[in-house]
């Protein structure tokens, strides 16, 4: 299959196995007092985007209780019987609602092992499970898709200012008031695996790179399969495992912010694995914060590498590659 796009075309590339390297680092960037030490920091932001595209931050301002507390109630929200979820179904272009295994990667061509919940805040209507069924999940998940948003939002400001834009450029192309607004939290559950299950060609999530500007991610301890390749290094096929661990928001460079950089800023390809039979197979769960611009935003870089394109169309066109069904 080949596709119009650039993305896509590279994404069909990375479904292969490759190997793995641990020469990779995965920087840790600490974000305590950030107004104050905002310039050291968008040089360690910058050298690590420049570099492979993805990193670690600490300190990053939301305490490990809310990220807990947003946990719990992905955990509570994928406990519930299917009847219930299947009430509030994904409605595709608008990245709100319950899935469950029809996300199917360009690079694989088998479904994603997992079911997932997102959170787009202009096109949840009826999606919100009702009090009777999961008191107190509404305000849990919108009050850390908000805290998300601002940590975005300052990282993207210091990728800005490096950029040459104003430093609100992007909270400005992110505005949470409006109702072109599309950044989406995501809730993820990869199910468990039974102790003799044949995991033979299939991923609890294909090889890609995000749609995004900037991806969020949370993961629990203990819960790995995780594996980045930079974009800029896509021809080598080595994997990267990223420990989990739960202190740590683990950040990576979507396509939007590619194409708004011209190539400056190269997206990463990431997947997640089955686990081996040695592996912990139990239940996986990630938080996955995505930053998209507004729907009316026109992503053009300075270079006009990239026709222009509205975030609206973008997207679009991503999730069409990626839910057939
Ligand atoms: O669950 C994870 O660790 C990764 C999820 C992911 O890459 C995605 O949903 O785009
Ligand atoms: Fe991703």
């Amino acid at each position: 299959m080949t596709y119009d796009m650039t993305e896509l075309n590279r994404e069909t590339r990375m479904g292969g196995l490759g190997t793995e390297t641990t020469d990779r680092e995965v920087r840790r960037i600490d974000l305590s007092d950030f107004e104050n030490r905002r310039s050291e920091i968008a040089e360690e932001l910058w050298s690590a985007a420049t570099d492979i595209g993805f990193f670690q931050i600490v300190n990053h301002g939301i305490d490990l209780d809310q990220v807990r507390e947003a946990f719990a109630a992905a955990e509570r929200f994928f406990a519930l019987p299917t009847e219930v979820k299947a009430q509030y179904p994904l409605k595709k272009g608008f990245n709100s609602g319950w899935e469950s295994m029809t996300q199917v990667r360009p690079s694989i061509g088998t479904p994603d092992q997992k079911e997932s919940y997102q959170v787009t805040r202009p096109h949840m209507g009826d999606l919100w499970p009702t009090a009777d069924e999961l008191g107190g999940f509404r305000e849990t998940i919108l009050d850390f898709e908000a805290k998300c948003w601002g940590i975005a939002m300052d990282l993207l400001s210091c990728f800005a200012e490096k950029l040459g834009f104003e430093r609100d450029f992007f909270t400005r192309a992110h505005d949470p008031s409006v109702a072109t607004y599309q950044s989406t939290l995501r809730l993820l559950h990869y199910f468990p695996l039974a102790a003799d299950a044949d995991v033979e060609g299939m991923w609890r999530a294909g090889a890609h790179t995000d749609f995004d500007c900037l991806t969020l991610l949370f993961q629990r301890d203990g819960q790995g399969g995780l594996q980045l390749c930079p974009g800029k290094e896509m021809d080598t096929q080595e994997w990267t495992s990223v420990v989990p661990a739960e202190e740590a928001i683990t950040c990576n460079i979507g396509d939007m912010l590619m194409r708004w950089s011209d190539d400056v800023l190269p997206s990463n390809f990431h997947r997640v694995k089955s686990p081996g039979v040695t592996d912990y197979r139990g239940a996986r769960y990630s938080l996955a914060f995505f930053a998209q611009a507004n729907r009316d935003v026109t992503i053009e870089g300075p270079a006009g590498k990239y026709p222009p394109i509205t975030a609206e169309d973008y997207i679009d066109q991503r999730v069409r590659a990626n839910f057939a069904r």
